[in-house]
């Protein structure tokens, strides 16, 4: 079971969470966020971290040069695409970054966002299905109605986003059967500072129902 914890912006949080059992770190690459970290600072965090944790950078409706320059510069291991990138976008990083992890996120709206999601999994690696809420790309602290995808289980792993909390994950696992989970907002003391203690309470709350999660 994937634990991703996203909006890091320093390198002692950083650490502290892979310590914790957290697998995969993300940095918000958007620079309209209240999460937004530079290339260089996310290149002093990578080097910092053991090898096995996945770094992700977030991006909304970036470039392909771009988002080609910055996983260079910060050696980031995947790259999460929160806009509207198209198929053919994915299609064009995988070929010049073949070797770094393609997560699409879909902002889930209605039954419709099912075929949405459908059409990136033979591009992409990871689907991570987010809230949708009317102009905002993500970080919206908000769940949306997972009883609608109860039985989803596409063909790609898949990572719950959106308002995901201690208080509610346990909730999460009972409702779907997700690989992982991806949480920013509920667990920060403000935009970009994350709450350790609550990061901790994750854990403890994963650890009482290990036997029930995904591997
Ligand atoms: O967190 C942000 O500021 C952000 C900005 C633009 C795109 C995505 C962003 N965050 C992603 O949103 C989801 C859910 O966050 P939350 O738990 O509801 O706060 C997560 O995948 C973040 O990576």
């Amino acid at each position: 079971m994937r634990i991703k914890i996203c909006g890091l912006t320093n390198v002692e949080e950083a650490r502290a969470i892979a310590s914790m059992g957290v697998d995969t770190i993300g940095f918000i690459c958007v620079k309209d966020s209240p999460r937004y970290i530079p290339p260089f600072s996310i290149r002093a965090i990578v080097e910092k971290l053991p090898p096995q944790i996945s770094t992700i950078g977030v991006f909304v409706n970036a470039s392909v040069s771009k988002i080609v320059d910055i996983v260079r510069e910060t050696r980031l291991t995947g790259v999460q695409l929160h806009g509207e990138e198209d198929i053919a976008f994915c299609e064009q990083l995988r070929i010049i970054l073949p070797s770094i992890e393609i997560i699409k996120a879909i902002r889930y709206k209605d039954a419709q966002s099912r075929q949405e999601a459908e059409k990136y999994i033979p591009v992409v690696d990871t689907l991570l299905i987010d809230t949708y809420q009317k102009g905002i790309h993500g970080g919206t602290g908000t769940t949306f109605n997972w009883d609608e995808l109860r039985d989803y289980r596409p063909s790609r792993p898949w990572l719950v986003a959106g308002g995901v909390s201690p208080d509610n994950v346990i909730t999460a696992f009972n409702t779907l059967q997700c690989d992982g989970i991806d949480l920013s907002s509920k667990v920060e003391v403000k935009p970009g500072q994350k709450d350790l203690e609550k990061i901790k309470q994750l854990i403890i709350k994963l650890e009482s129902i290990k036997n029930k999660l995904p591997n």
